[in-house]
């Protein structure tokens, strides 16, 4: 791993941090390279013939995990323009014997953390590619189901996958001689990764591929990304629908070639500062961002217009007002307060950005129902469950649905206080990155283990200070207040 990456990760030392609330936020910014982005274009650049240069990759946990099992199978991947960037020499087509000398012996283990892009891409480029692989990550991936992948793989290979853990979850473990089947079939109600994984992967087995859909396909914008990049590369698709507009089937052939590709900044990671805006009034600009962008997340900014904000998509970005902003443009009739309002919306195309809504929700004039998000409880955490119970904390009423969740206010009584609230954020990125926004608003919340954010974001507490303009509190002791329950 080049030095850099791991600085990013060791840059956040403390274990919690205050974010401190003082009024409006204005300002702009340019989130990191996305995620979903920077891992499929590896894949793609990776099994390509010659070679690929990536500008604007994202460099986290995330991607140095996929990086470095790439590197496994003899894929190099050089960071260049301080690590913005990436270089990558593809192993070509597949060449099944090769790839069986790699892993002649034992099988090549790969460590994936908590990365459910790099498990679920990689587990089927590997079988198309053939070898013998073991892939594992740290407990809470051994909790994350990848059965239905699996299954769909399994009557394509001569060999064995098995996925080891109860319930058909990680590691999983891979003696493969490539692709020999030509149609597939894949649930995609748990996740669409399975369905984008085996995608990419038809390319690499260098076969005409259909994959038939079984059932509703969460997450859809996801799976139209796949496609989009990879025809950057020469892998082309065909996405068919059936009568209700349901995704039936998908076929796919060609071969990857090398190719130039930018990565657009993270539109998850976007969702924080634009509801940054919304949460303690002002204007944040997101750059590099429009509505064309290849990421369904953009779609969040449109949420909070539904919930109030003011929604301007420019040449620069995408920016959103609410409230007072602290330096008002002349005439301007703003307001004393950020307003928002509740509202009753479908989040299972942009579930990543559930738990900043549900932290916008708490400042509503009412009720937030978030519906279509069943899969949530799969991800890092059960993103429904222990959001609930940490939301809860701040004495908000939160009614936990299976497919959801509906977040009542806060009363203007709690929005005042300062009295202590510890989160807890399960190590998962999305919830120390959403709790920040509470911070943005009220007093005495302490956020448990920001260092998570690692995974797709290492610097977004310095991003965080710098459109603030406000040093965060950062502690390593033990938390002066026990969670109130
Ligand atoms: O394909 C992708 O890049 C992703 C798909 C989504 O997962 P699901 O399809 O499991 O919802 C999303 O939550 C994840 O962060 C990235
Ligand atoms: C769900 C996420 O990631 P993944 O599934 O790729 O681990 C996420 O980044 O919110």
């Amino acid at each position: 791993m080049p030095a850099a990456m791991t600085d990013n990760i060791a840059s956040v030392p403390t274990t919690r941090v205050s974010v401190v609330p003082g009024g409006p936020v204005d300002g702009e910014i340019q989130p990191p390279g996305s995620k979903s982005l920077t891992n499929r274009a590896l894949i793609c650049a990776a099994f390509a013939s010659g070679t690929s240069r990536l500008s604007g990759t994202l460099v986290s946990e995330d991607t140095e995990v996929m990086i470095e099992s790439l590197a496994k199978i003899g894929v190099s991947i050089k960071p260049i323009d301080g690590g913005q960037s990436l270089v990558v020499d593809g192993v070509g087509g597949v060449v099944s014997d090769d790839a069986r000398r790699i892993s002649n012996d034992a099988p090549v283990e790969m460590f994936i953390a908590n990365s459910g892009t790099t498990i679920r891409f990689l587990t089927a480029a590997l079988t198309a590619f053939g070898g013998r692989y073991r892939l594992a990550g740290i407990p809470r991936m051994h909790e994350r189901p990848i059965g239905d992948l699996v299954d769909a793989i399994e009557p394509m290979i001569e060999g064995q996958i098995v996925a080891t853990s109860p319930g058909k979850c990680p590691p999983v473990e891979i003696d493969s001689k490539g692709w020999s089947g030509e149609s597939l079939r894949v649930s995609g109600g748990v996740s669409s990764q399975y369905l984008s994984g085996l995608m990419m992967a038809a390319p690499i087995a260098s076969k005409s591929v259909e994959i038939q859909i079984l059932g509703d396909m969460v997450s859809m914008p996801y799976v139209r990304m796949t496609a989009d990049l990879m025809a950057a590369f020469g892998g082309r698709t065909g996405l068919q629908h059936d009568a209700d507009g349901r995704l039936s089937s998908v076929t796919i052939n060609g071969d990857y070639q090398g190719a130039e590709v930018s990565i657009e900044p993270d539109a998850s990671a976007a969702s924080y500062f634009w509801a940054a805006a919304a949460v303690a009034g002002g204007s944040v600009l997101v750059r590099d961002l429009s509505e064309d962008a290849s990421q369904g997340d953009v779609g969040f900014a449109r949420v909070l217009e539904q919930m109030g904000c003011e929604y301007t998509s420019t040449g620069e970005g995408i920016r959103i007002t609410n409230g007072p902003q602290s330096t008002p443009p002349p005439n301007s009739a703003s307001s004393s307060s950020p307003l928002l309002c509740g509202i009753d919306v479908e989040m299972g195309e942009i579930s990543d950005t559930v738990q900043t809504l549900s932290v916008v929700a708490l400042f509503a004039d009412g009720p937030t129902r978030i519906r279509g998000v069943a899969h949530n409880r799969f991800k890092e955490t059960d993103r429904i469950g222990n959001l609930a119970i940490e939301l809860r904390k701040l004495g908000a009423r939160i009614d936990e649905h299976d497919d959801g969740l509906t977040v009542y206010p806060l009363t203007a009584e709690r929005m005042a206080s300062d009295s202590p609230v510890v989160l807890e954020t399960y190590n998962d990125h999305r919830m120390a990155m959403s709790f920040a926004l509470l911070g943005l608003r009220i007093g005495g919340i302490e956020i448990l283990n920001p260092a998570c954010t690692r995974k797709t974001y290492p610097e977004f507490w310095a991003d965080l200070e710098m459109l603030t303009g406000r040093a965060h509190h950062w502690s390593s002791e033990a938390p002066h207040a026990e969670p109130v329950t």
